[in-house]
């Protein structure tokens, strides 16, 4: 009989893009499969979860505020209301399994479905676990993680290690170069190179750009630069409305395959979600952790490359200093940039997807 799943969770692309990769893959495995997803009102998965042809459903649910203690007052109330939200939600859609990846609305969502019965799994992506993680994985059936050592944070037995699950249309970019570059407006006789800050985008990458912008002119190389949603107007404002011939700004980039097919370097934040795919699409990558997230996990993200020679790491303190140098040698090294992509390669871990997805329908009998 079919199974109906609901997944939970999200915020950020790191959570949300990983949660639709493990619905496309429960699909392709039963299409009839029933998925429900649940996430936070106002936030991102709200928009692109439907725009991957899911249904979502919103709890009204934040995080707690560091920065305004006022604004805290109503979290008791919002915690209860998600709670008895969740609790209809999952009596009016009887899943047979729960799968939580993370964000405000994986909490109260799980937590329900351990009260009703309900099997759940969590996805983790990072190699840190946060406090809310920790405390439902006491209970889940399963935890599918994408680093070692992870039973600090979760009872061991009930770790997997399976990697970060991906969308397979992100990384599919086999013979698309040109039409990457065409759909930027970008030549395809130049140089490439695709700066991403991760979901929200960067504000160090985006300083370090526009510091070196006339450098990327004068060495004729193109730049596909994403700004991340908070960051676009400001640049476009700094830059002008009509950048150089060599320079595609955007927002957010819809189409990941295209941008990491036209890019010969890519300069990127190291989330856990940008980094398995970077294996995937094997090119020659420099990573700038974010210093701004728990117990600095993007560091030790992108030292796992570093450790292989699969990638460069400069920190976000000396990037304003020493990004563009980095960038501008790498890309005309054609030697290294091969070696590079050869190394960044061998790290991944295909199928997540698909082993997670197996997971789900195991603990869903
Ligand atoms: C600041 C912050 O809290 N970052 C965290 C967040 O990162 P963030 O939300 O940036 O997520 P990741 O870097 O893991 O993944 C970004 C995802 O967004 C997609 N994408 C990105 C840009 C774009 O324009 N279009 C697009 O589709 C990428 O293809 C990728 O699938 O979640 C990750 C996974 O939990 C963590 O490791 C990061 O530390």
């Amino acid at each position: 009989m079919a199974k109906r799943i609901i997944i939970s969770g999200g915020g950020t692309g790191g959570h949300i893009f990983p949660a639709i990769a493990i619905a496309n893959a429960l699909k392709r495995i039963d299409p009839s499969t029933e998925i429900l997803f649940v996430g936070a009102l106002g936030r991102m998965e709200m928009e692109r979860i439907p725009a991957a042809g899911y249904t979502i459903v919103g709890l009204d649910i934040r995080g707690f505020q560091r920065k305004s203690l006022l604004k805290n007052l109503a979290l008791p109330f919002q915690v209860i209301s998600s709670l008895m939200k969740a609790r209809s939600v999952i009596r009016k859609f009887k899943p047979d399994a729960a799968v939580g990846v993370g964000g405000y609305a994986s909490g109260p969502l799980l937590y329900m479905a351990g009260m009703m019965k309900v099997p759940y799994l969590i996805q983790e992506q990072n190699s840190y676990a946060g406090i809310t993680n920790k405390w439902l994985g006491k209970n889940a059936k399963k935890i599918c993680v994408a680093f070692s050592g992870m039973s600090q944070f979760f009872p061991a037995d009930k770790i997997l290690i399976t990697g970060n699950p991906i969308r397979k249309e992100a990384v599919d970019i086999a013979g698309k170069r040109e039409e990457g570059l065409s759909s930027f407006g970008l030549s395809l006789e130049k140089k490439t190179i695709l700066v991403t800050g991760g979901s929200l985008g960067a504000g160090t990458l985006n300083a370090c750009m526009l510091k070196g912008l006339d450098r990327f002119i004068e060495e004729d190389i193109q730049l596909i630069w994403q700004t991340g949603k908070y960051y676009y107007k400001s640049i476009l404002a700094s830059v002008g409305d009509k950048p150089h011939v060599n320079v595609c700004i955007v927002e957010f980039l819809d189409h990941m395959d295209l941008a990491y097919a036209a890019a010969d370097v890519i300069i990127s934040r190291a989330g856990a979600g940008t980094i398995a795919e970077l294996y995937v699409v094997e090119k020659p990558v420099i990573l700038v952790p974010s210093p701004n997230v728990a117990e600095d996990h993007q560091t030790k993200n992108a030292l796992a490359l570093t450790n292989e020679n699969a990638a460069i790491m400069i920190t976000d303190i000396k990037a304003s200093e020493e990004l563009i140098n980095a960038a501008i040698s790498l890309v005309k090294d054609k030697q290294r940039c091969t070696m590079m992509s050869e190394q960044i390669g061998h790290m991944a871990l295909p199928n997540a997807d698909e082993v997670i997805a197996k997971e789900v329908l195991l603990i869903a009998g």
